[in-house]
């Protein structure tokens, strides 16, 4: 939702087109990172992509709906720890990046996503 000092996140990232184009490069960045790839050997990309497009724009205050499951019940079991998840972070700045988001939308995005992490790592 925009504050009183106006566009809301979603807005200032430049809606679901440019959010769509991060979580491309993202998603291909993750498939491409040899630390945390195996992961992802049997996930739908197509489904993933859609369902994090869906979650960032909602989040950021954009006209979306987040269909997924929640962040616990989607990662139980995966045995995710620190290293995987930051690597995981690693690869969505490096989107980030390459898309020339400024950095208070990054920071702003990675503030949402963050407190995510107590949900996902299970591992020390
Ligand atoms: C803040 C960080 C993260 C966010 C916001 C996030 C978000 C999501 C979302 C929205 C989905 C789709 C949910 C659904 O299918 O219902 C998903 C699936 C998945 N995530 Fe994450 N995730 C994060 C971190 C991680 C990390 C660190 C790993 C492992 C290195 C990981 C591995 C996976 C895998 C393997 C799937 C697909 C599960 C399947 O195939 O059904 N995620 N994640």
């Amino acid at each position: 939702a925009a504050g009183a000092k106006g566009k809301s996140l979603y807005d200032r990232l430049g809606g679901k087109g440019a959010i769509t184009a991060v979580v491309d490069t993202f998603v291909g960045n993750v498939g491409g990172d040899k630390r945390i790839n195996g992961y992802f050997a049997t996930t739908d990309i197509p489904k993933l992509k859609m369902h994090l497009v869906n979650q960032i724009c909602e989040a950021a205050g954009g006209p979306c709906t987040y269909t997924g499951r929640t962040m616990k019940q989607t990662h139980a079991g995966m045995g995710v720890d620190e290293a995987a998840f930051n690597a995981l972070v690693e690869d969505l700045v490096k989107a980030l990046d390459h898309h020339k988001v400024g950095k208070a939308e990054k920071d702003e995005l990675l503030g949402i996503l963050g407190p995510m992490k107590s949900d996902i790592v299970e591992k020390k």
